[in-house]
């Protein structure tokens, strides 16, 4: 859609690097934050450029801005791409690169909220250790002492990308004294699991003290398998675009088809079946993924309830239904993720 005139000239008024952001920014409020990141994004780097002793004059400064304004807003370059970063959950630094999904605002959202409800109801995390000793002793082989005796809360994040979420889950579940958390994150691209463990490295500070650690493994999904009984919970954020919606400029901006990578984005309920299979035959009590709308949930929905899970909807902040949970309803650990589910 074409920009009215009266703001193209109302940003060239204001600089012309506010102009050359507009196309992709499309508001002068979006193309003022974003010449304020790049800018600061250039003196961090031109400050690390003077203290290694190389010069650094004034008009390169200025140069440097006002081609990345041109790439961001007149190619299209995603900013994340252009800056190399995005900053996910509460202090993770997440490196992205062309050929890797960016990870986004509506994934580190559902994230956050399953990690904290996790974090804040699931036995593991709520009960210590000392009562589970005790339960067991006088329980012994009760199905809520066994799902808690447990020392580690084992995640499995699937399609994992940059590896965001996998990091975000360890960064957010906390294990009480004596317990740990172990996140795996699995992808099929090489070039996602490389980043992903650049990404592990760079925010380890972020959950090694709690004694949490992450692994990231190259696989496809189609062909990797899990024991059962081995993780508590399968996150994932699959390719989930239909043909129709990747071509449609409506649902995908030209942006996105150029620069980001087609096998991070188009798929479908293929990726829910496997999913949903790897679940049954790990005996994993949990499921939360990403979806892409309404009708894909109901589909996905139907599967669960056919294989006796419960599950349901969980919208985004702007409305938007995002992710489908489920869960096995025959364990008790799980059944406060009801409150989440609102479609
Ligand atoms: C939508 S992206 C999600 C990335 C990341 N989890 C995020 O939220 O930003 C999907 C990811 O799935 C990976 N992928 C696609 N097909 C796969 C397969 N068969 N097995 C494993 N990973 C796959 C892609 O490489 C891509 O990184």
């Amino acid at each position: 859609m074409r920009l009215p005139p009266t703001i193209v000239t109302r940003a060239w008024r204001e600089s012309s690097n506010l102009a050359q952001l507009l196309p992709e920014a499309r508001t002068i409020a979006s193309a003022r934050t974003e010449l304020r990141w790049i800018t600061e994004y250039v003196e961090e780097n031109m400050t690390d450029q003077a203290g290694k002793g190389m010069k650094v004059s004034d008009s390169d400064f200025q140069d440097k801005i006002s081609r990345l304004c041109y790439l961001r807003g007149q190619k299209g370059v995603p900013l994340q791409y252009l800056l190399g970063s995005q900053p996910f959950g509460d202090s993770l630094d997440i490196k992205c690169r062309r050929g890797v999904l960016i990870p986004r605002w509506d994934t580190e959202e559902w994230g956050i909220k399953i990690a904290q409800g996790i974090r804040r109801n699931h036995p593991f995390f709520t009960t210590a250790q000392s009562d589970v000793d005790e339960l067991t002793e006088e329980a012994g082989t009760d199905t809520y002492v066994s799902e808690t005796e447990t020392r580690t809360f084992k995640v499995l994040d699937l399609c994992t990308g940059t590896g965001c979420l996998a990091l975000l889950f360890a960064e957010q579940l906390r294990a009480p004294m004596a317990k740990s958390v172990y996140v795996e994150g699995v992808d099929s691209s090489l070039a996602a699991i490389d980043l992903a463990r650049l990404n592990r490295a760079i925010n380890a500070r972020a959950f090694e003290k709690y004694g949490t650690s992450v692994v990231f493994t190259g696989a496809d999904i189609f062909y990797f398998d899990i024991a059962s009984d081995q993780f508590d919970i399968i996150i994932a954020n699959p390719p989930y675009v239909s043909e129709e919606h990747y071509y449609s400029p409506q649902y995908t901006t030209r942006s996105v088809r150029r620069f980001e990578p087609k096998q991070a984005l188009l798929g479908g309920i293929e990726f829910y079946r496997r999913i949903l299979q790897l679940a049954r035959e790990g005996a994993v009590p949990a499921v939360v993924c990403e979806i892409a709308d309404q009708e894909q949930l109901q589909d996905i929905v139907d599967e669960c309830v056919d294989d006796g899970w419960a599950a349901g909807g969980m919208s985004d902040s702007a409305g938007v239904v995002r992710t489908i949970i489920a869960w096995r309803k025959e364990l008790s650990g799980w059944s406060w993720m009801k409150q989440l589910i609102d479609v």
